[in-house]
């Protein structure tokens, strides 16, 4: 079953001076085992709509539902693992074995379910035993994000949502992020991300919602992502958008540097047949 929001509306400060309107009847619904980008302007609401999917934030009206369950209920915090942009910030513990066991510890998990769920959660992540003793903040940038992501991974949710995984990383660090919640994502755990970076994610997302002002202007593929006027591409989108324009008869819909090269040669080779035969 999916989460599902119907005719979400949210408010900062509801009821005083302050009060602001930041979602505005939104339905959506996420199936488990999807790869969904949550793209938008600064500000739009892409982070307190993640909020509301486990309870973080209720809805001022409408009603979120966690595979029927209400996001407030324990079980909905296991199914959902949420990460924050600053990875650092959700670190708290004396060793990355502490870090990432005080899920499912907390949880009521044996010690030894536990040690399970640490071991399998650090490969998971791409990352060694020898870690385990490690001071979590004696850690590059990606490795404390991957530590934050193990942490998550341990209560084995069935949804993973993250806000801006990969801002503030080093190329080597966002690929390594990148690279793990591919291999998540294949198997069979929804990744949801909030996201500014096309580049990075594009290549990979299922599903595309966008949010303007609070409202979802746009679902749906990669492909009906980029034939929508005014939102953000990727570079390489772009560049081809270009070549097109200029005449070449290239696909506009090409989401990685090598499938833009792949079409660029084809088209190359193309043109130069033509050309030959004329
Ligand atoms: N705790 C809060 N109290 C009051 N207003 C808030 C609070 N958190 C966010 N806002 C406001 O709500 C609106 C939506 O914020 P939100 O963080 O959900 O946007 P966003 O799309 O994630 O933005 P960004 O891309 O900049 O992270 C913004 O105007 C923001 O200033």
């Amino acid at each position: 079953m999916p989460i599902i929001l119907e005719n979400v509306s949210f408010f900062y400060s509801k009821n005083t001076p302050l009060e602001t309107a930041v979602l505005k009847d939104v339905n959506l619904r996420i199936e488990k085992g999807e790869f969904v980008g949550i793209l938008g302007e600064k500000g739009a609401g892409k982070s307190t709509l993640t909020k509301l999917f486990n309870g973080l934030l209720r809805p001022d009206s409408g009603k979120v539902t966690v595979d029927g369950l209400a996001p407030s209920s324990k079980e909905v915090k296991r199914r959902i693992g949420m990460l924050f942009q600053q990875a650092a910030d959700q670190l708290f513990c004396r060793t990355v074995y502490e870090e990432i066991a005080f899920g499912p510890l907390n949880f009521g998990y044996s010690r030894k379910e536990t040690e399970e769920r640490v071991f399998e959660a650090l490969e998971a992540v791409s990352l060694d035993r020898s870690m385990l003793l490690r001071d979590p903040f004696s850690l590059s940038g990606g490795e404390m994000q991957r530590i934050a992501l193990a942490g998550a991974l341990a209560l084995r949710p069935d949804y993973l949502v993250l806000d801006e995984p990969i801002t503030g990383l080093d190329p080597a660090g966002k690929a390594e992020i990148l690279e793990t919640l591919k291999k998540i994502k294949d198997q069979g755990t929804a990744v949801i991300t909030v996201t500014h970076n096309l580049k990075g994610f594009f290549p990979l997302l299922e599903r595309i919602v966008f949010i303007r002002e609070g409202r979802i202007s746009f679902q749906g593929s990669r492909k009906e992502y980029l034939e929508t006027e005014n939102v953000p591409i990727p570079p390489v989108a772009s560049m081809m958008r270009e070549l097109k324009a200029k005449g070449l008869p290239v696909n506009p819909a090409i989401f990685t540097v090598e499938e833009a090269l792949e079409e660029i040669l084809r088209v190359k080779s193309l043109l130069e047949k033509e050309k030959t035969e004329k």
